[in-house]
């Protein structure tokens, strides 16, 4: 199966492309994920998210590398992103941290590689991802993300990955690193769904040419408590039914409407398809306002353990 046509194509700010439009696959364990990126594979995706720490960049890479040698894919078709866990921000690190994730893959390069959060944690061991002090608390590092950043510049220089980035940095945080930077993020991959539409960041990110990826973008649904509101209320589900298509779809397709590139996840087929079957319809003004009143600014991944780093994103607007 070949790509699906009517993805996007996105420019990036040094002059790579990338697809809008990819497969999340955190908590994609052993076994499911390799399956869920080949059947991603074959319903036309060609972009993937992954991380060290989610612990299965191997199964990605398994699965990537076994549709190219099935000849449905070459590797210059996929786009594959991984990120910097927060125990590996010492720049003396940096290099070796991305050579371990292209290890696991058994790939020469990635595509994207993002450093996963602005502040760091101690290292006690590269299995250790959440290292903890004495009283039990994350031991936070104090390494500045400027630093980081400037180890991962030397990544693109040594052709490790095409292009750089970061996720869930503030636009004070933004701007600090962009006054720094020799080579600009390209990215920043943030939480976004109608509950925390980031409308304000993803416009802040557009004047400076980054581009945003919205992650949790169904919300991590819970059909036992019928959450998040937005995929379960009888509003949104009128939407689809218009189009004939679901309220995780209407959710997909709002999130690319304003401007975000969603990484729903999932490893069932179904929904796998699916998701990104959301390319040939558009809502109209007022399903637009339906879905912005969702917007209460609410977090699903707060970090709280990190509330007390000066680098904790979370403490401004946006
Ligand atoms: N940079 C960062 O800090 C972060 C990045 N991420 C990235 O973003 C990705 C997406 O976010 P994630 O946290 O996984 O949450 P999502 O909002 O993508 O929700 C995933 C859940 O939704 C279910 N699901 C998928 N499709 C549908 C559908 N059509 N209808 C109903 N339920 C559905 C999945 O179930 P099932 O699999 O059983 O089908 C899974 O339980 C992650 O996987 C990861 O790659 C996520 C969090 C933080
Ligand atoms: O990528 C991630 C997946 O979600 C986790 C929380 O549940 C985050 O800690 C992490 O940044």
């Amino acid at each position: 199966m070949s790509a699906n046509p009517k993805v996007p194509i996105i420019k990036l700010n040094d002059g790579t492309k990338m697809p809008g439009f990819g497969l999340g696959t955190y908590t994609s364990l052993a076994g499911d994920c390799e399956r869920a990126v080949g059947d991603a594979i074959d319903a036309g995706y060609r972009h993937f998210d992954t991380a060290y720490f989610y612990e299965n960049e191997a199964e990605v890479g398994k699965a990537v590398k076994n549709k190219i040698k099935e000849g449905v894919i070459t590797r210059e078709d996929v786009f594959i992103v991984t990120k910097l866990w927060c125990h590996f921000h010492d720049p003396e690190r940096v290099e070796d941290a991305c050579r371990k994730s292209l290890k696991n893959f058994g790939l020469d390069y990635v595509d994207l590689y993002l450093m996963h959060w602005p502040y760091g944690y101690e290292y006690e061991g590269d299995n250790v991802m959440f290292p903890t002090n004495a009283s039990g608390e994350v031991s936070l590092s104090d390494v500045d993300y400027v630093d980081t950043w400037k180890a991962m510049e030397k990544l693109v220089e040594l052709g490790l990955t095409k292009s750089i980035g970061v996720s869930n940095f503030n636009s004070e945080q933004l701007d600090r690193l962009l006054s720094a930077a020799t080579i600009k993020p390209v990215h920043n991959q943030v939480e976004c769904h109608p509950a925390l539409n980031q409308k304000k960041l993803i416009k802040f990110c557009k004047d400076r040419d980054i581009v945003v990826t919205a992650y949790c973008p169904l919300g991590r649904p819970n059909p036992a408590k019928k959450t998040p509101n937005y995929i379960f209320d009888d509003k949104v589900k009128a939407i689809g039914n218009k189009y004939n298509k679901t309220a995780a779809q209407v959710v997909l397709r709002y999130l690319v409407e304003i401007g975000a590139v969603p990484i729903p996840k999932s490893v069932t087929k179904d929904r796998i398809k699916q998701n990104i079957d959301i390319f040939d319809f558009e809502l109209t003004p007022e399903e637009h306002k339906v879905l912005d009143s969702y917007n209460t600014g609410s977090r699903l991944i707060p970090m709280d353990h990190a509330r007390k780093s000066k680098y904790y994103p979370f403490n401004i607007e946006f």
